[in-house]
């Protein structure tokens, strides 16, 4: 339980919503109990009745005392009948606030988990598989939501139905009352065990229906490699086995469903019995009128639905504290990428890393070993290195996605650990390794750093990245939906947007992480010319594989397993005939980047 006691904000934030159904519990109830009293009052007149009846049939009494006594009994009805409406209709209010009040508290978590989640910072994502941050803020929530709405509903109902029967049960006869309800607690020990059961087989149905969709999942977005491969028949193999797997867990799960009601009506029937049989003993020996039995059938039926919702709303708390647990275990991890003194400034671009290493923490690989160098408001930094050497995390840190394990980075002489996170973000335009385009138009994939979409910078950004001729051959030009619902771009025109989508930003500082590599020699050399007219005055950091991106860089860097191995411009570095100079003969003879 003690997990869920973080969700008692909401409660309170809801408070509202939360004593009105406790009110309209209340008074759903005491129109449960009403009826049942007015049963044995009804049977108890019309067994009197009986016996007063027959005299008078043969007074020649009998038309006006059957009349009366018809009378009577409807009214009776017509009063039972009302009762059962006005109970419908507080049961109605009742969901109209406890399970809209869970429902708002629902809304609520998976707002403060997905904002808290977007805080995070990229180790956090590298460490939680998507599935799990996805389970967390759709089945997690959902469970813990189950608890808020039916689980409190069932459960206040219980804590309010209970007493108001049992008390005014043993008033009534206190002996009868320990007869009916002796196989209760059976009811709702067995209830729970078999719920319990229902949730471990539900859940491992759920763990392979999963692993199932994430097997189609893969088959269908990877079916080129599959075709190309011929493994089709291995596939379909593979998914009749998974198939057979589920099959069999869910007929595991029908047996125990199977049990469940059965079980709840052989345990009622039990009480029915028992009641019928302890209470006609009584009638017998005139300590109770009949009408007494009739009132505790009613009584049993009416507990029967709140004890047997005793053993579900406990294991319904147990999974929602659980799944509290797991959600709980995110929202306690903090940020401690955070900003020291939020500065916000329109940056100039001068960069300056001195002694820089980086250790990535979850693996422990050393990155960057005693890194420094110096990038001037305007000047072009070229970085080239093999594989692994540690070129994108430069651009991680220049990002703020981690910190530096030893020496710091400047801009404009400050340390971007005082800068604002956010203002310092705006203002540099990134363009990663992996290109990621949002299921959206072009014309939005573009705009997505913008707070102001405006279709003017948008098309100048394509023509810039020179991709605009592409974009206005497609039919839909700019309107052009990309990714699943819509077309699928070349790698190279992907690439292309993306740079389109970090220049229209006009960033202070640019880096662009190998973005190049798909497009051909040609291309790159009027993407870097268009490039070089735009960061005038900006800053950009080009990383790549290839001699032919960097080679037009102010200043280049070559860096080998952490370690800067030589540094200069291109016409030193050629003159130096060290790795930069042997790496541009390998690419310019082969024509073909060379890899690490
Ligand atoms: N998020 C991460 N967590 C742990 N280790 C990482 C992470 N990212 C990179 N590394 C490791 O750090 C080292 C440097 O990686 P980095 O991505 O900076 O190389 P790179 O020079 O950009 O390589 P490439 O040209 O292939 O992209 C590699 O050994 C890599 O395995």
């Amino acid at each position: 339980m003690k997990p869920l006691w973080r969700i008692n904000k909401y409660l309170y934030k809801y408070k509202g919503l939360l004593l009105l159904g406790i009110l309209f519990t209340v008074i759903s109830n005491i129109f449960v109990i009403i009826p049942a009293q007015l049963v044995r009052i009804a049977i108890d007149y019309v067994v009197e009745s009986f016996s007063l009846f027959r005299p008078l049939t043969k007074g020649g009494m009998g038309e006006i005392a059957r009349g009366i006594f018809l009378e009577f009994v409807f009214v009776f009805g017509i009063l039972i009948l009302v009762m059962a409406l006005l109970r419908g209709f507080f049961l109605f209010l009742i969901r109209q606030t406890i399970i809209i009040m869970s429902r708002h508290v629902e809304y609520d978590m998976k707002n403060e988990i997905f904002e808290h989640y977007q805080n995070l910072p990229l180790s956090f994502y590298r460490k939680n598989s998507t599935g799990d941050l996805m389970a967390r803020i759709s089945e997690d929530v959902s469970r813990v939501r189950m608890y808020l709405g039916p689980a409190i509903m069932y459960g206040l109902n219980l804590l309010i139905l209970f007493p108001l029967v049992i008390s005014y049960m043993i008033s009534v006869n206190a002996e009868l009352t320990l007869y009916s309800l002796l196989p209760l607690p059976v009811l709702s020990l067995s209830i729970y065990f078999v719920n319990n059961l229902i949730n471990e087989r539900s859940e491992k149905i759920q763990k392979s229906l999963s692993s199932l969709s994430t097997f189609v999942q893969e088959a269908f977005s990877g079916i080129r490699v599959l075709k190309a491969f011929v493994r089709e028949e291995d596939s379909a193999r593979q998914f009749a086995e998974a198939s057979e797997e589920y099959k069999h867990k869910s007929i595991e799960l029908t047996k125990v469903n199977a049990l469940f009601f059965p079980l709840i009506m052989a345990l009622v029937g039990i009480s029915t019995i028992i009641t019928v049989y302890a209470g006609g003993m009584m009638v017998i020996q005139g300590e109770i009128g009949y009408g007494v039995i009739a009132e505790f059938i009613l009584y049993v039926n009416i507990l029967t639905w709140p004890v047997t919702s005793l053993g579900w709303v406990t294991s319904i708390v147990q999974r929602a504290a659980a799944s509290q647990t797991r959600i709980n275990e995110f929202l306690d991890i903090q940020n401690d990428i955070v900003s020291q003194e939020n500065l916000e400034a329109i940056l100039e671009g001068d960069i300056e890393v001195s002694n820089l290493s980086f250790v990535y923490p979850d693996s422990g690989i050393r990155a960057l070993n005693d890194v420094s160098f110096q990038i001037k408001a305007g000047q072009t930094l070229g970085i080239i290195g093999t594989t692994g050497s540690g070129k994108s995390t430069i651009a991680n840190l220049l990002l703020r996605m981690y910190d530096p394990t030893m020496g710091e980075i400047l801009i404009d002489g400050k340390n971007i650990q005082r800068y604002s996170i956010s203002s310092l973000r705006k203002q540099m335009g990134f363009v990663p390794q992996d290109v990621f385009l949002f299921s959206d138009t072009i014309a939005n994939n573009i705009a997505f750093g913008l707070d102001h979409p405006d279709m003017a910078l948008i098309e100048k950004a394509a023509k810039d990245a020179d991709v605009y001729q592409n974009i206005i051959d497609f039919p839909k030009g700019f309107e052009t939906m990309l990714g699943e619902r819509g077309i699928t771009l070349s790698g190279g025109q992907k690439q292309r947007v993306s740079i389109a989508r970090a220049i229209a930003k006009e960033p202070k500082i640019m880096i662009l992480d190998d973005c190049l590599s798909a497009v051909d020699t040609k291309t790159e050399n009027a993407i870097l010319t268009a490039l070089k007219k735009i960061m005038e005055n900006r800053t950009s950091i080009i990383i790549s594989h290839r001699v032919s991106s960097a080679k037009l860089a102010d200043q280049i860097i070559v860096l080998d397993e952490g370690r800067i191995i030589e540094q200069g411009n291109h016409e030193s570095l050629m003159a130096k005939k060290g790795v930069y100079a042997d790496l541009f003969e390998k690419q310019t003879n082969s024509g073909e980047p060379i890899e690490g």
